[in-house]
């Protein structure tokens, strides 16, 4: 069997060390480098057999076939500069990204395969779909609300999660998220719109991701609801992605690719 060999960016985090316990549980990957910030605690320390934690991707680019990204939107289009020089695809898992930001993954997409995704579990990529559908069947008769909860670190709002069930919920009643998202509300807001898509974030203690697209009703509701209880759900959905990846030709690709 072919391994495809893997680079783990943001090895010191949470989802880092998520996915340095997964790997071993995948026998079609090899953990080729794991990199993080020069001043990470156990930078130069082994991380895993054979492989110590580093702090420079370009430097080890012979190391590895496809990098894992976790860390913060700075961090990933750094090494989207290193995967465009090297020619190596990126599985990019990292959130809270700007419109611009966006734009530069889409453009580096055109030269390099990228594995986008705001979630990699595979529950959250099958509320996608039934959201979608709900959004669709219920259309203008109900007001749609996503709320999310994260752990108290997380430093974005909302969820990337939260912001693709917008974006799947817009695409069933037909609306562009960009104009009818609410993403605060304070004071004498007066009444809601319908069209509205309403988001409310929760953070604090150590809740891992809950996520719920509300469809309101006259006299019913709907809810959608997904609630993650570890992040190995997220760990092994981003490893399947990057051997799925490794032989692709460049575009930019989501779970639902990968799933399909
Ligand atoms: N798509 C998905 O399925 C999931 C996505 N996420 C997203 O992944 C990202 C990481 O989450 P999480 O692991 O909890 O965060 P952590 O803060 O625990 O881990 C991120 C790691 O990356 C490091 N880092 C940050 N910036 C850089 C950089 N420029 N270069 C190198 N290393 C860097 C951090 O160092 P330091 O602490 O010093 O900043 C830290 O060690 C977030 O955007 C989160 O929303 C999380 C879970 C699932
Ligand atoms: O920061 C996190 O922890 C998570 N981030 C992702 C997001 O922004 O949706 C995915 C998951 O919910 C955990």
């Amino acid at each position: 069997m072919t391994q495809t060999r893997i680079a783990i960016l943001g090895a010191a985090g949470r989802m880092g060390r998520a996915l340095l316990e997964a790997v071993p549980h995948h026998g079609n990957l090899r953990l080729g480098a794991a990199f993080d910030r020069a001043d990470a605690p156990g930078i130069g320390q082994p991380i895993a057999d054979g492989v110590k934690l580093s702090s420079d991707p370009r430097a080890a680019a012979d190391d590895y076939d496809v990098l894992i990204d976790f860390t913060r939107p700075e961090g990933t289009l750094a090494a989207l500069e290193t995967c465009l020089a090297s020619g190596k695809g990126m599985v990019i898992g990292t959130t809270g990204f700007s419109a611009e930001q966006r734009a530069l993954i889409e453009a580096a997409s055109r030269r390099i395969p990228i594995c986008l995704s705001g979630n990699f579990s595979i529950g959250v990529n099958l509320c996608l779909a039934l959201v979608e559908h709900a959004a669709r069947v219920l259309g203008e008769t109900v007001d749609i609300e996503i709320v999310e909860a994260h752990h108290r670190h997380k430093v974005d709002a909302p969820s990337g999660t939260a912001l693709m069930l917008g974006e799947a919920a817009a695409r069933g009643v037909g609306r562009s998220l960009r104009e009818h998202a609410v993403y605060a509300r304070e004071g004498h807001t007066g009444a809601r719109t319908r069209t509205d898509i309403g988001f409310a974030t929760i953070r604090g203690g150590d809740v891992v991701g809950d996520h719920t697209v509300m469809f309101l009703g006259d006299g019913e509701r709907v809810e959608i609801a997904h609630k993650a209880s570890n992040r190995a759900n997220f760990s092994n959905g981003a490893l399947r992605a990057a051997h799925w990846l490794q032989d692709k030709a460049p575009g930019l690709y989501s779970m639902k690719d990968v799933l399909a």
